[in-house]
């Protein structure tokens, strides 16, 4: 469960104003850049303070934010281990599920961009998290790539917070409501794109 009540953030300006959301099945959050949807993940994932307003968390997040958590001198398989062992969950299996296996050996600083990504998104999916916060998952990812971590989420029945500055890239993510920050709110939109 996670949910957030009357969050405010101020920085230089107001960058949230009042967003209310219950992240229950998958939320996608759309806005242009600087709209504030990385500040609004992190206070979800309680990586930064609001200035006023609340968050209630039950159950464990697993969070995959743009710059990925993994130690650059480890090697892939290093880094999934260590996370593996803090929560008592196994790795192999999600870097099969994720194409990772010719990389385990590989240290994670000399991954390419997208490989990175891939790798951050399988540790956050260590042990099964109840609910996902994942800033932009698919951004920077080739074709094969964005297949592969869309259909890992799909494949997980947990609630998500999604944000996504090109949301017409998510269209093979299922999602369930999409909402776009305007001037620091959410507001309910339709799916930004259609495939007709
Ligand atoms: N630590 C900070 N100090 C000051 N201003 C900040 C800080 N973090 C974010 N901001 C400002 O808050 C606003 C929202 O930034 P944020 O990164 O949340 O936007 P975003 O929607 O994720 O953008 P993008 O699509 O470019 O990733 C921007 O104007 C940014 O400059």
């Amino acid at each position: 469960m996670l949910r957030l009540f009357d969050i405010w953030k101020k920085f230089d300006n107001w960058v949230l104003k009042g967003v209310d959301l219950d992240v229950a099945g998958r939320v996608l959050i759309h806005g242009h850049n600087g709209s504030g949807k990385t500040t609004l993940v992190k206070i979800a994932a309680g990586l930064l303070a609001p200035t006023k307003g609340g968050v209630e968390r039950a159950g464990r997040l697993g969070v995959s934010l743009q710059h990925p958590l993994l130690h650059p001198d480890l090697t892939v398989e290093e880094n999934l281990k260590f996370y593996a062992r803090a929560v008592g969950a196994a790795y192999r299996e999600l870097a099969e599920e994720l194409g990772l296996v010719p990389y385990l050996r590989t240290r994670f600083a000399h991954l390419s961009f997208g490989w990175k990504r891939r790798a951050d998104l399988a540790r956050a999916l260590i042990g099964e998290p109840d609910v996902l916060v994942l800033d932009e998952p698919l951004i920077g990812l080739d074709p094969e790539a964005r297949r592969v971590v869309a259909d890992a989420l799909n494949r997980r029945g947990v609630s998500m917070l999604i944000t996504a500055s090109s949301p017409c890239e998510y269209l093979q993510l299922r999602i369930d409501r999409f909402y776009q920050i305007v001037d620091g709110r959410l507001v309910p939109t339709q799916p930004p794109c259609s495939s007709s």
